[in-house]
């Protein structure tokens, strides 16, 4: 589903926030990204994202080379990819189901179809009885889980999650990371990037750690990276 190969990425700045990263992620895998602030983790998502391009090296998702993918091609690249932040950055003029639908209306769906896959999408993370409030009435990891509905709404085949419990505390992060779980059996590839080696240990998941720019453990499906229970 994913594969870098040697790929470095050096800002203007000089910055060189990846070197020479190697590894691959196959699909129906859900992988865990750690590392130490300024590991380069960000960094890695927005290359899969094509918000930022590698300096060197290949990076492949879904079996096309990314470096083909330009122009108007991306917008249809990113439709098959869910992102999730950790300020999950929703709007705060409009109800949920339009933060969820949204995605949906970019893309130009008809309004039947809307209705019927936020719905689904909100029944999956438990707010369906919540489609009308503003999301600014809501808890913060009622909050998280829009921004989550809204990443799954167009059922993409890949998830990236940006430190999705970061402002969590341990039950809603335990929560979060169920509803991923659910995702993933359904079949869909998820790689979150997150600090909390507690959680990340419980999952039971591979862990691909970056340490300054440079894979240090669990660079391939059949590698021992999990965490230390
Ligand atoms: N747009 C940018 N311009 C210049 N340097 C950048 C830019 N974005 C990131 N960097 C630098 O690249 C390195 C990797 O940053 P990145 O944000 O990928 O790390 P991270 O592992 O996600 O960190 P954190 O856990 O703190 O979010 C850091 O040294 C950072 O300062």
């Amino acid at each position: 589903m994913i594969r870098f190969q040697s790929v470095s990425k050096r800002y203007d700045t000089g910055q060189e926030a990846l070197s020479r990263v190697d590894f691959h992620i196959e699909r129906g895998e859900m992988v865990f990204l750690t590392g130490h602030s300024g590991a380069g983790k960000s960094t890695l998502m927005k290359l899969i994202m094509l918000m930022e391009r590698p300096t060197q090296g290949q990076i492949q998702v879904g079996g096309r080379a990314t470096e083909r993918i330009r122009g108007s091609a991306i917008a249809h690249y990113r439709r098959n990819i869910g992102v999730v932040f950790q300020n999950h950055q929703l709007l705060f003029d409009r109800s949920v189901f339009d933060n969820v639908a949204l995605p949906l209306r970019v893309a130009g769906y008809h309004d039947a179809d809307i209705g019927r896959r936020v719905r689904a999408s909100l029944d999956k993370v438990g707010l369906l009885r919540k489609e009308r409030q503003n999301p600014i009435t809501l808890s913060g990891g009622e909050q998280q889980r829009v921004g989550i509905a809204r990443a799954v709404v167009n059922k993409p085949a890949l998830i990236l999650a940006d430190e999705p419990t970061g402002n969590l505390d341990p039950e809603l992060s335990a929560e979060i990371m169920r509803l991923f779980r659910q995702f993933n059996e359904l079949g869909m590839t998820l790689v979150i990037a997150s600090h909390d080696i507690d959680l990340i240990g419980r999952m039971n998941k591979r862990v691909l750690s970056l340490a300054e720019g440079r894979v240090v453990a669990g660079a391939n499906p059949n590698s021992s990276g999990r965490a230390e229970p």
